[in-house]
């Protein structure tokens, strides 16, 4: 398989509107238990199908920025607190957007590295792997230049439970997208699955194995045990288990629990599986 894009084309706007298109995909999926989709708002009593499109489309300037940084760049430290830089302002961007609700935070830290490694050299790179493995460099360097609140919910759980967490992931190499998240989305649409559910086995796959510090913060382990062992049900045979669906998202707006992290890397993974085959 080849591993670049000979044609050079590729343009800041380009990757800001497939990060923001990726977004709005993994947003409108349905259904999604816990999370907000077309159906209902999952668990967050504060956010809604509109809120999370306003947020997604106000990121896409954002995501341009960080692309047009990063065009033809190598990983260095000077990068790093650069897209820290431009990311943060991301994130006040969102809060303005939303009226303070945090749509996007998890989904802002993949999607600015994956978005900034996706143009690092020329000719572009296009290969999952090599466009994760650009991003973990990026992301290894240290966030020196902050000074800011160090004390959120995921630094807390990941103490507590000794979980990797949003971080932990990118640093890896987003081994959920590239190990299970990827593979699922190729296997079912080769199966000859609808996109629909080929998406929502790809979301489920993740769930069943992501240490989510959203469901951990809120739920503790005994919910996150919950989740991964009825989101593995929900894929376990060749057809989705639609009765087990509807019994997680009951079960998940009952704790009080939503899978972020899972959805944020079901958009990552969206999104590069769109740089691949553009
Ligand atoms: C690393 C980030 C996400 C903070 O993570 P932290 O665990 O401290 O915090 P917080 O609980 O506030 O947010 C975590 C979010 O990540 C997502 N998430 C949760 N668990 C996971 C997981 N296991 N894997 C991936 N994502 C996850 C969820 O959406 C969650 O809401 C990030 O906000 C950050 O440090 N940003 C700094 C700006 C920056 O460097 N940006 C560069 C790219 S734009
Ligand atoms: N469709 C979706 N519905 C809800 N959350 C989503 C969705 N897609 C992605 N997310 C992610 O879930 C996170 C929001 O979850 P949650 O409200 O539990 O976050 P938190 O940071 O733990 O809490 P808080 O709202 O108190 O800051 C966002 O950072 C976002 O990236």
């Amino acid at each position: 398989m080849s591993i670049v894009n000979t044609s050079n084309n590729i343009s800041d706007g380009l990757r800001g509107k497939q990060a923001t298109e990726s977004l709005l995909a993994e947003v409108r999926l349905t259904p999604k238990p816990g999370l907000v989709d077309r159906c209902d708002s999952g668990s967050h009593s504060d956010m809604n199908l509109a809120l999370m499109e306003s947020s997604a489309l106000s990121l896409e300037l954002m995501f341009k920025r960080i692309a047009n940084i990063s065009m033809n760049k190598h990983p260095s430290q000077y990068l790093r607190e650069r897209i820290a830089e431009i990311g943060r302002k991301g994130e006040v961007e969102m809060l303005h957007a939303t009226g303070g609700v945090n749509t996007h935070k998890g989904a802002i830290w993949a999607l600015g590295l994956l978005t900034a490694a996706s143009v690092f050299l020329t000719p572009f790179v296009k290969n999952s792997r090599d466009v994760c493995r650009l991003a973990a460099e990026l992301a290894r360097f240290p966030d020196d230049c902050y000074q800011g609140n160090r004390d959120t919910n995921g630094i807390k759980v990941q103490k507590q439970y000794n979980v990797d967490g949003a971080k932990g992931e990118a640093t890896n190499g987003f081994p959920h997208i590239i190990n299970i998240g990827l593979p699922m989305l190729q296997n079912t649409r080769m199966q000859g699955f609808s996109e629909n559910t080929a998406q929502l086995y790809t979301l489920f796959a993740i769930m069943a194995e992501l240490d989510d510090t959203c469901i951990l913060y809120r739920g503790g382990y005994s919910a996150l045990t919950i989740v991964k062992k009825r989101a593995s049900k929900i894929i376990e045979h060749n057809k989705l288990n639609w009765n087990e669906l509807k019994r997680l998202n009951k079960e998940m707006i009952e704790m009080g629990v939503s899978p972020g992290g899972s959805a944020d890397l079901l958009a990552a993974t969206l999104f590069l599986d769109k740089i691949e085959n553009q």
